[in-house]
């Protein structure tokens, strides 16, 4: 699916982008394995908003780190960039540090992650959970469905791809509300890859064929939902998304930010739609890119991502930092 080019989102922009992401994940990578989450989250979050508030834009935060009450920096709402008022009208996904477990206890496929769209462009997902299917490119439109059930979309997946379903590998995010799914999928043979944390690089991971991950199931965070569709707009992929409420609170929460139809499937582009930027740096080592490292001294290494949904342009960033 392409996109046709924003008007808003300039092409400086998409580089402009990774060194966001890279402050928020330097500035992380320097707790990880120190088993505190949330200084080593303060920390990416103070870096990425700084960061972000350089940036020539008129910058509204529509997924960040809570309602305003909730978190004092990167809330949702929040106004960032250096024009704001006059640059141009720009709606902001981010997570600083995605992965805060992982980053605290030096695992993989921690992230700091950034999207950007027009104005309207992401779902303003409130953070609540969201059940989530997706694949990588090259499958027929529609073939998941949140209203079939794992194994009608594990058979349509592996006779589209030509195989049998025990040659399918789905990765899911290990918890107990998933026992049954973990259940179910084992028992028509497939490979299930559990990972700890990280449903971002998960989603992502059905795109790329070396890490042979092919469907990612399973409910995780909403807000990590629209990032991961920010990624496969770009990229390619398909999506389905459905919030999930544990209580009236939440479906509240969801009213405020203009959520109306609260049981609706949601598909990859209307939760991320037009044109979009997504980028992301790794905090520590993932299938997805290679974690901060200190190299020598006085140089942290980087690698990050940006991809650009109008034109499909992936750049790979390596970078050396001279720090302090
Ligand atoms: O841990 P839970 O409650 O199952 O939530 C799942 C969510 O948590 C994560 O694993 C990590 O999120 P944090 O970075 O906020 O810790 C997400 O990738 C995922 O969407």
């Amino acid at each position: 699916m392409t996109a046709a080019p924003s008007q808003v989102l300039d092409r400086v922009l998409v580089l402009e982008m990774v060194r966001v992401t890279e402050a928020a994940a330097i500035a992380a990578s320097v707790l990880t394995g120190r088993g505190d989450e949330k200084a080593a989250d303060a920390a990416a979050v103070d870096a990425m908003r700084t960061a972000l508030n350089e940036l020539y834009m008129d910058g509204t935060v529509v997924i960040g780190e809570g309602e305003r009450d909730e978190a004092p920096m990167l809330y949702i709402g929040e106004k960032v960039g250096s024009a704001i008022g006059t640059g141009p009208k720009i709606d902001i996904a981010l997570d600083p540090l995605e992965g805060t477990t992982i980053c605290a206890t030096a695992g993989p496929n921690s992230l700091a992650v950034l999207a950007i769209a027009d104005e309207g462009g992401l779902l303003n997902a409130p953070d609540v959970y969201m059940d989530k299917i997706a694949v990588g490119p090259g499958y027929p439109e529609g073939i998941i469905d949140l209203d079939k059930t794992p194994t009608e979309n594990i058979t349509a997946v592996a006779a589209a791809k030509g195989v049998a379903p025990r040659d399918i590998i789905v990765c899911v995010l290990d918890r107990p509300r998933h026992e049954a799914l973990i259940a179910e999928l084992r028992s028509i043979g497939c490979g299930v890859m559990l990972i700890g944390d990280g449903d971002v690089a998960g989603v992502i991971a059905t795109t790329n064929p070396d890490t042979t991950i092919d469907v990612y199931m399973g409910s995780g965070g909403a807000p990590e939902g629209v990032l991961a569709c920010a990624a496969l707009r770009c990229v390619g992929g398909q999506f389905k998304g459905r919030l999930l409420f544990r209580n009236d609170d939440e479906r509240a929460r969801a009213a405020k930010w203009g959520v109306t139809d609260l049981d609706k499937q949601y598909d990859l582009s209307e939760l991320a739609k037009g044109d979009c930027i997504f980028a992301a740096t790794g905090v520590t080592d993932g299938s997805l890119l290679a974690g901060v490292k200190r190299k020598g001294g006085k140089i942290m290494t980087t690698e990050s991502v940006v991809m650009r949904a109008s034109s499909g342009t992936v750049r790979w960033v390596k970078g050396e930092h001279r720090i302090g």
